[in-house]
């Protein structure tokens, strides 16, 4: 029996080599390192792989130089690829739907970069709550005036959030271990949306309350907190703002385009909001110029996953749903568009 390939794209292994070394005697390893869109169409055309059956990008910020993974991309993929398994929680990139038409099942690694971005939204909330971004800008203008408005004035309007009510919009892995964290470590009252209610075990272990309609929970959060993967619209248009309660906050971890940024320099800018952490943008790599002149608005570079520990995951998981669904078992862990395939299959 032939040998299967695998077409590895994007940087070399960093961290899980022995792993890596199950994956080459198992397969036979073709590199694409970090291609633009038209060699890559053209290697794709030309078969410069060959009938590869597997797709692994083990890094985020390499592997995906050939853009978006549309109809133009998928449909040129060898009949025999029947995995696709990339870093990354979000997927906004790759049209899973697609992917599955063709029998493809598309792997991200949420659970990779959980902890991760956990963290990094408790430091956003914790930022909005206590008027961190003002006191850091403050001190960093090295403005003696600044730094003593600062030193003076933020107290007034900082609050500790204990007792607090965090509004999270998707309680997926990672809106889960967010509510974990804010729970413990600050006894927030735990309030979520989503289109599926959570088993009460879940519910439980944090005391949480579920929305059916997110308009609801907008009224009742004192923070609400963006965690939902983003499917094409935006969860928080300006109606949306409105209904959130006056004096709240928002913090978006997820994708900067789920949320309409006029509505939100609005409605900091006219105080129904009183501030706002960011780690996504609606423009990126650009960020807002108004939010970014706001010392109530914490802001971020799109670093929420970013650690070591992520990138030791990424590359982790994404070997294991390949070794997995090729092995004994023949299932893929992590496989977020599997039920499309079972219905393409149909
Ligand atoms: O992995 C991703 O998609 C992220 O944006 C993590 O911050």
């Amino acid at each position: 029996m032939s040998i299967p390939i695998l077409l590895h794209l994007g940087d070399d292994i960093k961290w899980n080599h022995a792993l890596y070394k199950q994956l080459q005697e198992n397969f036979i390893i073709e590199r694409s390192y970090s291609m633009n869109r038209a060699d890559f169409i053209h290697a794709l055309k030309t078969k410069k792989w060959g009938d590869f059956v597997a797709m692994y990008r083990p890094f985020w910020n390499t592997g995906g130089e050939m853009g978006n993974w549309d109809d133009e991309l998928i449909s040129l993929l060898p009949k025999s690829c029947k995995i696709y398994a990339s870093a990354g929680a979000g997927f906004d990139w790759v049209d899973t739907k697609r992917l599955a038409e063709s029998g493809i099942f598309y792997c991200n690694a949420a659970a990779a970069c959980t902890e991760s971005v956990a963290d990094a939204a408790i430091y956003l909330i914790l930022s909005t709550f206590r008027n961190f971004s003002w006191s850091s800008l403050a001190a960093r203008s090295l403005s003696v005036p600044r730094f003593v408005a600062a030193n003076r004035n933020i107290a007034a309007t900082a609050h500790n959030p204990n007792g607090f009510s965090l509004g999270i919009i998707g309680l997926g892995k990672i809106g889960y271990r967010i509510a974990q964290k804010a729970h413990l470590a600050f006894e927030m009252k735990i309030l979520y949306n989503d289109i599926r209610r959570m088993p009460k075990k879940i519910e439980e272990s944090v005391d949480a309350t579920y929305y059916g309609k997110l308009d609801e929970m907008l009224g009742d959060a004192d923070c609400v907190l963006v965690a939902t993967p983003f499917a094409g619209d935006k969860v928080i248009d300006a109606p949306q703002f409105k209904l959130m309660k006056r004096g709240s906050r928002l913090v978006n971890i997820a994708r900067g385009k789920l949320i309409d940024e006029d509505a939100l320099v609005a409605a900091l800018e006219n105080g129904h909001l009183v501030a706002a952490g960011l780690d996504v943008h609606y423009h990126e790599p650009k960020v807002d110029e108004r939010l970014a002149s706001m010392e109530n608005v914490h802001l971020m570079s799109h670093t929420a996953g970013a650690s070591v520990e992520s990138h030791m995951g990424f590359e982790r998981l994404g070997m294991q749903n390949i070794l997995g669904y090729f092995g004994p078992e023949g299932r893929a862990l992590t496989a977020v568009n599997a039920h499309l395939v079972e219905k393409a299959r149909l």
